[in-house]
């Protein structure tokens, strides 16, 4: 694990999009994406930067059970607003939320990233710790399951939603294995909100407690934080 401390927000944004210009440079084809206000900048990098991508396949971490492609908080709703309508991605692939199989549908999802083995991975943090939708508890050797969100999850994410009761209990997730099988990552953490889950994430034990303490084990991890989310860490 390698740990970037930026000025702000829209600096590690840009130290995020050079590793990713970098890497599409060398042939990149399968690109791994999170969701969350974390990477929106760097979606709009991306997404302006007017380059033909139709070699590049997309997996996502995660989607809400219940929620349809086409409900504006779900996570396939917010890829297509994001990115997808402007650039002409190989394929895109997200967990099916509404799939009437949730179980099966995790299969086919894993079967999807053993196909596209993933060479850069994104990821942001959840407050306690998460990553995708992994939360505290999750085995290390998980695979795409069905998760069930812990209140505090809940809570973090209700800002998307009109009504607390419409946040979705459940989700699809990529397992902490699925996501850790990625070539290289690199997890982006804006502000103070985030600075406690960073610290267990950078200096913490590797344990359960703290799903992103995982990524102290992975060889080409990038951690590009800002001040904010810096602030706890000892330097
Ligand atoms: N499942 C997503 C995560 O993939 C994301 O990293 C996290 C942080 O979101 P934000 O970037 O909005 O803080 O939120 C959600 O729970």
């Amino acid at each position: 694990m390698n740990v970037l401390i930026c000025k702000t927000a829209e600096e590690a944004t840009e130290q995020a999009y050079d590793i990713f210009k970098r890497r599409f440079g060398n042939g990149l084809k399968t690109l791994g994406l999170a969701t969350g206000s974390t990477p929106l900048k760097l979606y709009e990098k991306i997404r302006t930067s007017g380059w033909d991508v139709s070699h590049v396949t997309t997996v996502n971490l995660d989607e809400y059970i219940g929620l349809s492609p086409d409900s504006p908080q779900s996570y396939n709703y917010y890829m297509q607003e994001e990115l997808f309508k402007y650039m002409n991605f190989k394929n895109t692939y997200l967990p099916n939320g509404m799939a009437e199989d949730p179980q099966e549908e995790c299969e086919r999802y894993e079967q999807i990233l053993k196909e596209n083995p993933v060479d850069l991975q994104i990821l942001g943090i959840g407050p306690n710790g998460h990553i995708g939708f992994n939360e505290p508890g999750t085995s290390f050797h998980s695979l795409t399951h069905v998760a069930e969100l812990t209140p505090s999850t809940r809570e973090a994410n209700k800002r998307f939603f009109e009504k607390d009761e419409e946040v979705p209990t459940k989700a699809i997730t990529m397992g902490i294995s699925s996501i850790m099988a990625a070539k290289e990552i690199i997890m982006l953490a804006f502000g103070e909100g985030k600075a406690d889950a960073v610290r267990k994430m950078v200096e913490g034990p590797v344990s359960v407690d703290c799903p992103a303490s995982v990524l102290q084990k992975h060889e080409h991890a990038w951690v590009i934080l800002d001040e904010g989310a810096a602030e706890k860490l000892k330097r």
